[in-house]
């Protein structure tokens, strides 16, 4: 039997269409399918199979908007669309559309305490989630069953006020969150207006002010505090500060122009519980939860329902994207960032080749991504190239990146773009592209890693490790540079400059943290067989990883 080396998680190549391919390597979030219903003996089977397989399980207990973009109707959906089950509690319900929330009817007490029994007490609920708690009576009885039915966490959305301005809870419930419910939860996720409420009417204007509201709130009895920003005016985008009790972190993302904003906050606490519930930690679950919403957002800023100011959303886009139904990639994975072939018009034209025959030659050798960067293209050529990549690619499910070139990626629609510090800002190719796009930032500073996770980029392109004369006028990082970058970098890394067959392991080797894998250009262009000098390069990575 052939032996594959067994590479530590972090270095692992992603799945492509060669033979080498590792097939221990699984996505790790794909979403659980439900067991058939099932009576009688095929119950049983049934009962059996779901604790083989949970279904990781969210309890929305919030109020039904009739409107359907909030409340519990955007948590089922928010908790469907990311493969989550979503029980619900109905608290109100509200008469409410795209103009405002025109009635409200609180469900009695006692029988919102009867909903919650009856879900807690049969029914494996790993997260329990709040939107509208209408009463301090509703809050005590939530208490009350979850110190009697204990979840895995409880993330609490203190919604108080509608988007449209109209007033959910008032101010003797608002005295119960914080004697009682806070200190249960995990995470509590006021906007700025609830973060202001919540601590008395305090104003809150600057990201300061909601570092420092954020730690107030922490100091009611959360493990976990996000305070949006979405509403703060004057902000070209869309900051959340995140505390844990020892660390702010500013969280940005790209305000999207659209009045298609209804429910942002029940979606925004319903990710984050589903993610919770499918066991991510909490930065990470607040992160998706993030990303989910800007991408609701994105595909869904040119939608009409209703005449109002305000308009839902589509929490179901991923349904509708072409890129889905062809079963495209969904998401950018770190681990593509391997074995990065990027091809040179020039080098191509020297041995011979199409920018197509060479790309093929990269697949079929193993590369994990590629990318064109074609500095001497005619456009009209470029394109027609790009075209042709980009089905080879797909048909390989191999991402393919443009280097500099946002209209030709935008023509072709290729996966995403490589940009340096001289090209277009990223926040701005962000813009562009939209959330679903790879964005790649050359950072040869810790200052400008931070900046390119500050713009929304994917990763970060880092060199050159060793002297190279493919690109001019190209400062050496060596490994010092590249590992003071690669330890400040929150973005997966991929080293550049120079690397080839004999010095590739070196770089693996050293083990850095976030370092995916190498970007190559001469190594495997300049060269009379590009397929052969691939496959023997991610021999080496292979096993460089395999020894480290
Ligand atoms: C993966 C990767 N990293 C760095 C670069 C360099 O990009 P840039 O600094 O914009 O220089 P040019 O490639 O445009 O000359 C890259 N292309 N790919
Ligand atoms: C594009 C680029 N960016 C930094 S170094 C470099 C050139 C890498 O080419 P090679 O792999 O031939 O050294
Ligand atoms: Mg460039």
């Amino acid at each position: 039997m052939a032996s594959v080396p067994r590479l530590p998680a972090a270095h692992a190549p992603p799945r492509t269409s060669i033979p080498a391919a590792l097939p221990f390597l699984c996505p790790s979030s794909s979403p659980r399918v439900a067991p058939p219903p099932a009576t009688g003996p095929r119950r049983l089977v049934a009962v059996a199979a779901a604790r083989a397989m949970p279904w990781p399980h969210v309890l929305t207990v919030a109020g039904s908007d009739s409107g359907a973009g909030a409340g519990i109707q955007a948590d089922i959906k928010a908790c469907a669309a990311l493969g989550v089950y979503c029980s619900s509690v109905v608290t109100a319900v509200t008469a409410q559309n795209t103009v405002g929330v025109q009635g409200v009817h609180a469900v009695p007490e006692e029988f919102v305490g009867e909903q919650l029994r009856s879900v807690l007490s049969d029914m494996s609920v790993d997260v329990v989630k709040t939107g509208m708690l209408p009463s301090a009576g509703v809050v005590k009885v939530l208490c009350d069953s979850l110190r009697k039915f204990p979840v895995k966490a409880l993330v609490v959305d203190p919604v108080m006020v509608s988007t449209s301005g109209d007033t959910l809870s008032g101010p003797s419930t608002l005295a119960t969150y914080r004697d009682e419910l806070f200190s249960m939860a995990d995470i509590v996720t006021p906007n700025v207006k609830e973060a202001s409420k919540l601590l008395g009417d305090v104003s809150l204007h600057t990201i300061s002010d909601m570092r420092n509201a954020a730690e107030s709130i922490y100091k009611l009895g959360p493990k976990h505090v996000l305070v949006k920003g979405g509403d703060m005016p004057d902000s070209p985008d869309a900051i959340d500060v995140f505390f844990d009790g020892k660390e702010f972190i500013e969280l940005h993302g790209l305000r999207i122009r659209t009045h298609n904003t209804h429910g942002t906050g029940c979606t925004l606490a319903s990710c984050i519980a589903a993610e919770l519930a499918k066991g991510a930690k909490m930065l990470q679950a607040v992160q998706v939860a993030k990303k989910f919403v800007e991408s609701a957002l994105y595909h869904s800023k040119d939608l009409v329902i209703g005449n109002g100011p305000q308009g839902p959303f589509d929490h179901l886009f991923n349904l509708k994207s072409p890129l889905y139904k062809m079963g495209s990639r969904q998401k950018f994975n770190p681990d593509d960032l391997f074995l990065y072939a990027v091809t040179d018009s020039g080098m191509n034209k020297k041995w011979g080749r199409s920018i197509k025959d060479a790309v093929r030659a990269a697949i079929e050798g193993g590369a994990t991504i590629v990318q064109l960067r074609e500095k001497d293209s005619e456009t009209r050529e470029f394109l027609e190239a790009a075209k042709a990549c980009v089905e080879i690619c797909k048909s390989s499910g191999v991402p393919l990146l443009i280097n500099d070139r946002i209209d030709i990626a935008l023509a072709c629609n290729a996966d995403g773009v490589h940009v340096g510090q001289s090209d277009m800002p990223a926040w701005e190719v962000r813009e562009l592209l939209g959330p679903g796009k790879i964005i790649g930032v050359s950072c040869k500073t810790v200052a400008q890693a931070e900046q390119a996770w500050k713009d929304g980029a994917d990763y970060i392109g880092c060199g050159g490790v060793f002297p190279t004369t493919t690109k001019a006028n190209n400062p050496t990082l060596g490994f010092d540079g590249l590992r003071t970058v690669c330890s400040a970098s929150k973005l997966p890394v991929v080293a550049i400059g120079g690397i080839n067959a004999g010095n590739a392991d070196s770089v693996m080797e050293l083990g850095l943290p976030n370092l995916k894998g190498v970007a190559v250009v001469s190594a495997l262009f300049d060269r009379e067989c590009v397929m052969t000098e691939t496959r023997n390069l991610r021999s080496i990575l292979m096993n460089a990883c395999a020894r480290s």
